[in-house]
């Protein structure tokens, strides 16, 4: 298996102050990697380096290839402006604009597309429904259903299952194992331990630095628990700025 991104000794943060520090490592082609670790730990951070939202302090991301088109990102949920007048339609809708361009058009064969996306997600009805009106739930499903129409080979989840039902997580847990079965790349930032040690064979134990990355039950294991929770109350909010990155 061939590596789809690798970090060699990044760090990441903002005005020099490091959030992310010293990571290296592969994420395999196909992965299904959880990124865990508590508040501030850095996970989100990680998310923006990868999709080139935040360059990197040090070190360097290489991403194999892989074009910023072909990374799809859900940011966790308080950053998304659910005052925008859209309706669910255009919003999955533009799922289709990293291919098609802004001013591309929709074509009857992308109007289908849209359709079985809306379906997949259990969202039929909904079409001409406001994102203003929408349920935390039934948002994040024409999240994921604008995901399905972007067609990415990484996709990049910030808290994508937080403060939502049973079965909505499980849905929308069913969509990122076809991603899987389809090989794509999925990394998500997940607080909840049972979900990840369920879903995903992989994990990123991140307390800023790296704690633990391999198979899940490991990763997971109580040592690194402990390590990352001690590395945590370690962590000071007036840390020095990063010398190498400097
Ligand atoms: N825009 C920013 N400017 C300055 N500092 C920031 C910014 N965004 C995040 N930070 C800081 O970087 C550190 C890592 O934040 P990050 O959001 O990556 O953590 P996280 O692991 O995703 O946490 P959570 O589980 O709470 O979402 C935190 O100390 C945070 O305060």
């Amino acid at each position: 298996m061939s590596a789809q991104i690798s970090f060699h000794n990044l760090t990441l943060g903002y005005e020099r102050h490091p959030a992310v520090h010293h990571l290296s490592g592969d994420v395999e082609e196909g992965a299904l990697l959880a990124v865990c670790g508590a508040n501030g730990a850095g996970k989100s951070t990680l998310l923006k380096g990868i999709c080139g939202a935040l360059k990197p302090l040090g070190g360097a991301i290489d991403l194999h290839g892989v074009s910023p088109r072909d990374i799809a990102y859900l940011p966790q949920g308080a950053e998304i402006d659910r005052s925008f007048p859209i309706h669910v339609y255009d919003m999955v809708a533009m799922g289709l604009w990293r291919r098609a361009g802004l001013f591309g058009g929709i074509g009857k064969a992308d109007r289908a597309r849209i359709e079985q996306a809306i379906s997949a997600v259990g969202l039929e009805g909904f079409e001409t429904r406001p994102i203003g009106t929408l349920s935390g739930g039934q948002m994040q499903r024409t999240l994921f259903a604008r995901l399905l129409l972007q067609d990415a080979r990484v996709i990049l989840l910030d808290e994508p299952f937080t403060a939502l039902d049973a079965k909505t997580v499980s849905d929308l847990v069913d969509l990122v194992r076809r991603w899987h079965g389809e090989r794509r790349t999925v990394i998500a930032v997940l607080h909840d331990f049972d979900l990840v040690r369920a879903t995903f064979p992989q994990t990123l134990l991140l307390a800023r630095t790296p704690v633990a990355w391999g198979p899940t039950a490991e990763a997971l294991g109580p040592e690194n628990l402990l390590k990352a929770r001690r590395m945590g109350e370690a962590w000071r909010v007036d840390a020095a700025t990063c010398v190498d990155a400097a």
